[in-house]
């Protein structure tokens, strides 16, 4: 009998709300009731402008925002009300890359202690680990020796893949990538984003990847879902999503897109316009 489930991550008309500040403020709403699924191995794009409500909903698959209503499975379990203990117990299994590279890595540390150090937590002996290490550093395209530098001696894309390759020690089924990309030059995050779908080829590791950037959802994306306002306002195939988008908001956060042909530009600025009345805010 096969059980693997047919997704691993599902998220069921969930509300995060954030508490009230100030005495007669009321908490805010940032999420309305959003349902996503993801797929063993797929990517599911999460795109919309800031403050939509993308990194909430990836805090809330984190246990790092606390879900209101509904409720988030993971591999068919549910996941949304676990105590700290349970939590822990997850971590390996459900990862996270941030988008500043320069932040998410003690500076105090060596790469190869970075990498060790959640190995050793959870029980691999130091020569396993070690041996891991130089595995995941290959994965990863840095070299060898790397594990024996301090994050600042490192650029921005390799700090990324410091990060990355911190994210895949445990081997999880899903990584939560909030903006990994977004701190890096566009050479840089070309290779960035390549990197992350190589391993996903070799490991069949699931992302959420939540990104305001429409070509780099673009690029790494099986399905995508739009955020505008707490909501999701279109998911789909991400071809059809980024090509032929149903919702207006969907096609005016397109045409906001910046493209390199200035002609191009301008022709999709009216395009904008014209929309803007149809889908006044
Ligand atoms: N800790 C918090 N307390 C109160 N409100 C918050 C908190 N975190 C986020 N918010 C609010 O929730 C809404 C959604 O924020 P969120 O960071 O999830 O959006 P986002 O789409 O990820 O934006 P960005 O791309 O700028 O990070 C915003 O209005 C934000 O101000």
């Amino acid at each position: 009998m096969n059980t693997t489930p047919a997704h691993v991550l599902e998220v069921d008309e969930v509300v995060v709300e954030y508490a009230a500040k100030g005495r007669r403020a009321r908490p805010f709403r940032a999420l309305h009731g959003v349902s996503l699924d993801i797929r063993p191995g797929e990517t599911v794009g999460l795109v919309g402008e800031s403050g939509s409500g993308k990194t909430t909903l990836g805090r809330a698959v984190l246990g790092l925002a606390a879900v209101t209503e509904g409720e988030i499975r993971y591999a068919g379990r549910v996941i949304s009300r676990l105590s700290a203990r349970e939590r822990r117990a997850l971590s390996a299994e459900i990862q996270v890359v941030f988008q500043d590279p320069y932040t998410s890595l003690n500076p105090a540390m060596t790469v190869g202690d970075i990498l060790t150090e959640p190995l050793l937590v959870s029980g691999t002996a130091r020569a396993s680990a070690e041996e891991r290490v130089r595995g995941l550093l290959d994965q990863v395209r840095l070299p060898a020796d790397a594990a024996h530098r301090l994050p600042r001696e490192f650029s921005g894309g390799q700090r990324q893949r410091v990060a990355i390759a911190r994210a895949l020690c445990r081997e999880p089924r899903l990584i939560v990538c909030d903006e990994p990309v977004s701190a890096l030059d566009l050479s840089t995050q070309a290779r960035v984003l390549e990197l992350f779908v190589e391993i996903q080829e070799r490991t069949g590791v699931a992302y959420l990847f939540i990104t305001h950037d429409l070509s780099v959802v673009r690029c790494v994306s099986h399905r995508v879902a739009v955020m505008h306002r707490g909501r999701i306002v279109e998911s789909g195939e991400a071809t059809a999503v980024t090509g032929d988008p149903r919702d207006p908001y969907t096609r005016r956060l397109m045409l906001a897109a910046p493209v390199p042909d200035p002609e191009r530009q301008r022709e999709r600025r009216e395009r904008r316009r014209s929309l803007m009345p149809a889908a006044a805010e």
